[in-house]
């Protein structure tokens, strides 16, 4: 049966019972006018709720907190973080709140939380606001991030509050109301274990083997369970870092407090999909020094689970060396499973055939990825058409690659392997969220005119589909305008 009252909704509040100590209860700020803008009806049904009732009034007074169902306990997260390195010890949740966790028809427990929903305990010197075109971009984003296979925080809908929020200007205000599978992230480890409360570290590790990684529980005595956490983990984030290499994503903003423990992407701030295939790509305009570009984004997220794994210590063992020896073996699983799970996933990009000797995959793929980055060839668009030349017109990938005589051998030796061309188009996307489409959107939407957004929206949840109508969304932006600068998304 479909939610179509509040009345009808139950919200769990385990996190909240668990773990009290990071969960201050809090309520929503009064949003004076909201409206929403964007719904996602696919995503409401898979989560039992009736779209006719989230666009009502009632509905959308939920979707931006001002009423919760009986018995749910909102709370603001507490975590710590690394941020460009440096340690925050207390972040947490400023402008976000957890509205509960609420059960799917299928029985699939996801966190519903709210993100710009007003200053909480943990805000600091900050509003507790969010503007519409961040919002909308972490809608557009996650749902194209969705739609390419790639785990990820979902949105289920952006309401505009009625209020200015104070920036560079003035912006529409927006809450985004989003799902995720937990908000549990490398910062939860590190405020934990931070606080010198073993129990309550244990606590929040038993917390997240329940609910993601639950093979865990059975590994064993003493800290074997701990150590399987943390395996699960660094194999969850080895396998989701693969997945944005091969679609040219880059995050932008790879602080711990970024990193869940589900393995699901999260936070879509000054992030963006590569156009020219450049591995020194920076996109956001506060990572001066580059330490989140694209070709760094496996060892940011090494580095992340390695202050994980600091977090987990004392769980894994109680004599320290010990338990850093372990805790340094699990975290050498990372290079592999990456390794293995990038070359199985470029092997799929380019059609091969299963049961193919790795190193003979790994090194086409390298070769490849040398011709691309001399020649700074559209990423997106040049594995789609490597699915033509796979059908025998090269005509695309020849027009657009420098070293002709280098690329015509790459040819021969792959199409030698016998490329699946179908199979390629079913996995090389045509339409990404490109970054200046998604500008042009969000600043449509900002002025009042949503078209281009569902335009764009589209596109990209239907990203391996092409239409004759949607040209302009496979086309990179304007050449020689570098790499787009998107101010962190606030
Ligand atoms: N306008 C704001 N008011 C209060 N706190 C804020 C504001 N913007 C960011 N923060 C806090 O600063 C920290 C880092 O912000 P960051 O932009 O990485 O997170 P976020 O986008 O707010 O949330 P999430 O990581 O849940 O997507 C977080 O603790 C966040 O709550």
């Amino acid at each position: 049966m479909d939610v179509s009252s509040p009345t009808d909704l139950r919200l769990g509040t385990r996190f909240a019972d668990e773990l009290p100590e990071l969960a201050v209860r809090w309520q929503a700020e009064e949003a004076p006018e909201p409206q929403l803008v964007v719904l996602n009806e696919p995503l409401a049904a898979e989560l039992g709720l009736d779209p006719r009732w989230l666009r009502s009034e009632a509905g959308v007074r939920l979707l931006v907190g001002a009423e919760v169902p009986d018995g749910a306990t909102p709370v603001a997260q507490g975590y710590a973080g690394h941020q460009f390195g440096g340690y925050s010890p207390r972040l947490g949740d400023g402008r976000a709140l957890l509205l509960g966790e609420l059960t799917d028809p299928a029985g699939r427990v996801r966190d519903l939380h709210l993100k710009g929903s007003g200053r909480t305990p943990w805000a600091r010197g900050g509003d507790g606001l969010a503007g519409l075109g961040p919002m909308l971009r972490e809608h557009v984003v996650s749902e194209a991030m969705h739609t390419l296979g790639i785990p990820t925080t979902r949105s289920l809908a952006v309401v505009a509050t009625g209020r200015g929020v104070r920036r560079e200007q003035v912006l529409p205000g927006a809450v985004l109301a989003r799902v995720a599978s937990s908000h549990l992230r490398v910062g939860s480890f590190q405020y934990a274990r931070a606080t010198g409360d073993d129990d309550l570290l244990r606590r929040l590790a038993d917390h997240a083997i329940a609910r993601h990684h639950p093979a865990a529980r059975d590994a064993g005595p003493a800290g074997a369970a701990y150590v399987a956490l943390l395996e699960g983990v660094v194999e969850a984030q080895a396998r989701l870092v693969a997945q944005w290499m091969l679609v040219g994503f880059v995050h932008g903003v790879m602080n711990t407090d970024n990193m869940t423990i589900s393995g699901e992407s999260i936070d879509y701030g000054p992030c963006a999909f590569l156009d020219a295939y450049d591995p020194a790509t920076v996109f956001s305009s506060i990572d001066e020094g580059g330490r989140y570009a694209y070709r760094n984004q496996p060892a940011a997220a090494q580095w992340n689970l390695a202050r994980l794994a600091e977090a987990l210590l004392p769980l894994i063992d109680a004599d320290e060396e010990r338990a850093v020896e372990t805790a340094t073996r699990s975290l050498q699983g990372f290079a592999t499973t990456y390794a293995d799970a990038f070359t199985a996933d470029a092997a799929a990009k380019l059609g091969l055939p299963a049961g193919l000797d790795r190193a003979v995959v790994a090194s086409l793929v390298e070769d490849l990825l040398a011709l691309m980055a001399a020649a700074r060839v559209d990423h997106t668009s040049f594995f789609r058409a490597l699915g033509d030349a796979a059908r025998g017109d090269v005509e695309g990938v020849r027009g657009v690659v420098l070293d002709l005589p280098g690329l015509d051998a790459w040819l021969e030796r792959w199409r030698g392997l016998g490329p699946d061309a179908e199979a390629m188009d079913r996995v090389n996307p045509v339409y990404i969220p490109r970054n200046h489409l998604v500008e042009q959107a969000l600043d449509a939407a900002t002025a009042g005119d949503l078209a281009p957004l569902h335009r764009l929206l589209e596109a990209v949840t239907a990203p391996y589909d092409e239409r004759p109508g949607l040209a302009a969304y496979a086309e990179p932006g304007p050449a020689g305008a570098g790499p787009y600068v998107t101010f962190c998304g606030t």
